[in-house]
């Protein structure tokens, strides 16, 4: 029973929440009243999510599964009756960070948008069942410790919308709050949201001229060559900071500011706290350099700065933010910079402004609904790299081609071509070339991602090279895929820094001597793109694939393999194990660098590099036959080991040690043993530990992953060893 459940914070009718999705894969949660409750059957998707009682399983081929194949089967079916067919992708509740939710009640606050009580309700449970158990504060993240960052935000919002602060949960959390030092050591984006609220005073954040936005573009720091993240943050961010906006004063306000500082606010000198982080917050602390950029720009800020130059730069970022939202369908990039957009827009336009009235409307679809209630999301889904992994995997298991698999594969195909970017970004948005290309959750997204569109890529000439799905190829154009080749080869990082590696979004545009004046005290690396081994295996992959089919680019493609290859071996640590930024982690990226090295038919047999990388995995493989690996590896960068082990990582490993060909089949056959023990009834696995991860500090969950990897997993050792009794 959720926590919330047992201080009497009821759920709301949990049989009146409907699921709504377009085709272009956009998710929205609905309350429906009850003359529509039997109109509008909730579906058994929306159960399954929910976790209700009167969820359906499906029906299973194999009642009790006697052979690996069989369980297969049953897993394949139980994953089959969960995609949402009117898209074709598998919605999910894409959470872990506990940062993003404030942006949304800011939203609403500071635009005076009512939120229904119903949401409210679910918003209040998602919270408090989040809390720390012990302490009654929030991390960064859903599995943190308490810190001044997640207990300050979490405990506003809880304030926000309607608890009142005798709530033992209020109480709690406040005091372990105020033994952190109290809000005025939150770090930057922290205080920027209190600021926002009129909960602490603009002095005391640091500043984010918008002026650096009004640079031309050839300085080699300019902001438009950051990651695209920490810009689309800074850009709105900036505005509001530089404008200093907030909104009104009310009683509400007034209570939360003498509760959440140890001092009364009036009392405060918010000025000389810039640059004061709690402790147990700080992960990436000021360098001297920052500070002193930081005094010179304050002093500008506050003597030199002349009005008309401040009212330029901040029409350069206004004008940034309208392009962004153009090329987003107004969703914006993710969540926290869509948050700071919007209020921006407010400001701007005004409550009946067209723009921001688009804008405020599509921040609900990163809102979703789960057991433990409502929350903000890391992005609008993961709908994009799910389907390009479902259809590969189903494929490489032998079960694509199986008369009951193929509509959940046309869906998905459905989904996977109609997701692909057919028009560019707007001129002067500082964006790069991206027809073709694919992103991580919907087209109307809008971001290229390198390995999104090589797993995309390689999905789709599966399907395209299937006899099975003859009827299908009439609805994809094949030279399409040519644009995504051009775009993905233009990624790859062909400057001395990284030779040879793939980023996340974009080419590395800028020196990682940047991360000097990394104001967001809470993230490392998040400056300017960096090298990442998992998106180079993946565009491996999507390359290598693409070229045994077709004659394009076959040169370039070659030489782009090689160069990226030669990279993953080179990024190998001595230990033989590759770090993973994205999953956790070793496991994680250990799979993706022997799958690519397979690509280039390197295997234990031939090549020092992969029994390295066998090597290391297989040393840490557990009693019980599987590999668990704790979150503790990303922030470590050491492997730190569960107790027992976990499916998702125990299939990542399985499938590495296939695809490099180990020799003693035993070692796979414990671990595929594992998988197949911790399988229910229904043909599905649960949700065990956190799989992914952001900027080495925050966990984010990927729901899917517990049914793609196993799936992949066994189907493999069928394939490769033939079906064996369990
Ligand atoms: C520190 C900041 C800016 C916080 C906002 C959160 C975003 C930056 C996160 C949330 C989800 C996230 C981890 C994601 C990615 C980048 C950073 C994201 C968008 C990417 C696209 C990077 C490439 C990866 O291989 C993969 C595709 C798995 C992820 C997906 C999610």
């Amino acid at each position: 029973m959720p926590y919330s459940d047992e201080i009497g914070l009821t759920p709301t009718d949990f049989s009146k929440w409907r699921l709504n999705t377009t085709k272009l894969g956009a998710q929205r949660w609905e309350f429906i009243d009850d003359k529509n409750i039997h109109i509008n059957e909730q579906s058994n998707l929306t159960k399954y999510l929910l976790e209700t009682d009167d969820f359906q399983p499906p029906k299973l081929q194999f009642e009790i599964s006697n052979t690996i194949n069989e369980a297969l089967h049953n897993g394949a079916t139980f994953f089959k009756s969960i995609q949402d067919e009117n898209s074709g992708t598998w919605p999910v509740q894409y959470k872990g960070p506990m940062f993003m939710t404030i942006g949304y009640i800011a939203c609403c606050y500071f635009t005076k948008t009512l939120i229904p009580d119903h949401e409210k309700r679910e918003l209040i449970r998602y919270i408090v069942n989040t809390a720390h158990p012990v302490d009654g504060g929030w991390g960064l993240h859903e599995f943190d410790k308490s810190t001044c960052f997640g207990t300050t935000i979490n405990y506003v919002i809880l304030r926000i919308l309607g608890l009142p602060s005798s709530h033992p949960v209020c109480v709690k959390a406040l005091k372990t709050l105020h033994k952190l030092g109290g809000a005025i050591g939150c770090p930057h984006w922290g205080k920027a949201w209190l600021a926002v609220l009129n909960l602490y005073d603009w002095d005391g954040v640091n500043p984010a001229p918008t002026e650096l936005f009004a640079l031309p573009y050839s300085i080699p720091i300019h902001p438009m060559k950051w990651w695209v993240h920490t810009r689309a943050i800074y850009i709105p961010l900036g505005y509001l900071s530089t404008a200093k906006i907030h909104c009104e004063l009310d009683p509400l306000l007034e209570e939360i500011r003498s509760e959440i500082f140890v001092k009364p606010y009036d009392q405060i000198d918010f000025k000389s706290n810039r640059n004061n982080v709690c402790g147990v917050d700080l992960y990436y602390p000021h360098t001297k350099l920052l500070n002193i950029m930081n005094n010179i720009i304050v002093f500008y800020e506050n003597y030199i700065r002349p009005k008309w130059l401040l009212d330029y730069s901040n029409k350069k970022a206004f004008d940034l933010i309208i392009k962004e939202l153009q090329n987003t369908e107004y969703l914006g990039i993710a969540p926290v910079s869509a948050a700071f957009q919007t209020i921006v827009l407010y400001h701007v336009q005004g409550p009946t402004g067209d723009d921001y009235l688009k804008s405020f409307n599509r921040l609900s679809e990163t809102l979703f609904l789960g057991k433990q209630g409502l929350t903000v999301m890391g992005t609008n889904g993961s709908q994009v790299w799910d389907c390009a992994f479902f259809i590969q995997y189903y494929f490489n298991a032998g079960l694509a081609e199986l008369p009951e698999f193929y509509h959940v594969i046309e869906n998905s195909f459905k989904f996977l071509i109609n997701s692909q970017f057919d028009t560019e970004c707007v001129e002067g948005s500082f964006r790069d070339k991206r027809k073709g290309a694919w992103p991580f959750s919907t087209k109307e997204q809008g971001y290229t991602v390198s390995d999104c569109t090589a797993e995309s890529i390689k999905a789709i000439v599966m399907v395209m090279n299937s006899k099975h799905f003859e009827k299908l190829h009439s609805l994809y154009d094949i030279n399409k895929l040519n644009d995504a080749i051009d775009v993905l080869l233009t990624l790859q990082n062909v400057g001395s820094y990284k030779f040879g590696s793939f980023s996340t979004y974009e080419q590395i545009k800028a020196t990682p001597m940047l991360e000097l004046i990394n104001p967001a005290e809470v993230f490392g690396n998040i400056m300017v793109e960096y090298p990442y081994v998992e998106c180079t295996d993946s565009s491996v992959l999507g390359l290598a694939y693409f070229n045994k089919y077709s004659t394009y680019r076959k040169d370039d493609i070659k030489l782009t393999i090689k160069r990226a290859t030669d990279y993953i071996i080179d990024a190998q640590d001595v230990d033989g194990s590759w770090y993973g930024y994205w999953g956790v982690c070793f496991t994680y990226a250990g799979m993706f660098a022997l799958e690519s090295l397979h690509e280039i038919n390197l295997n234990y047999e031939n090549s020092e590099v992969v029994r390295k990388g066998c090597d290391f995995l297989v040393k840490r493989q557990l009693e019980d036959g599987g590999w668990g690996e704790s979150m503790k590896s990303s922030e470590t960068h050491t492997y730190v080991t569960t107790l027992e082990s976990l499916v998702v990582q125990t299939a990542w490993v399985v499938i590495g040690l296939i695809l490099a060909d180990y020799p003693e089949k035993d070692v796979i056959r414990r671990g595929i043993d594992l998988i197949i023990k911790r399988q229910l009834g229904t043909g599905e696995w649960k949700f065990e530990s956190v799989e992914g991860v952001f900027n080495h500090s925050c966990s984010i969950e990927y729901p899917n992953y517990k049914f793609l990897f196993p799936i992949k997993a066994l189907g493999l050792y069928v394939q490769k060893y033939g079906d064996e009794p369990i």
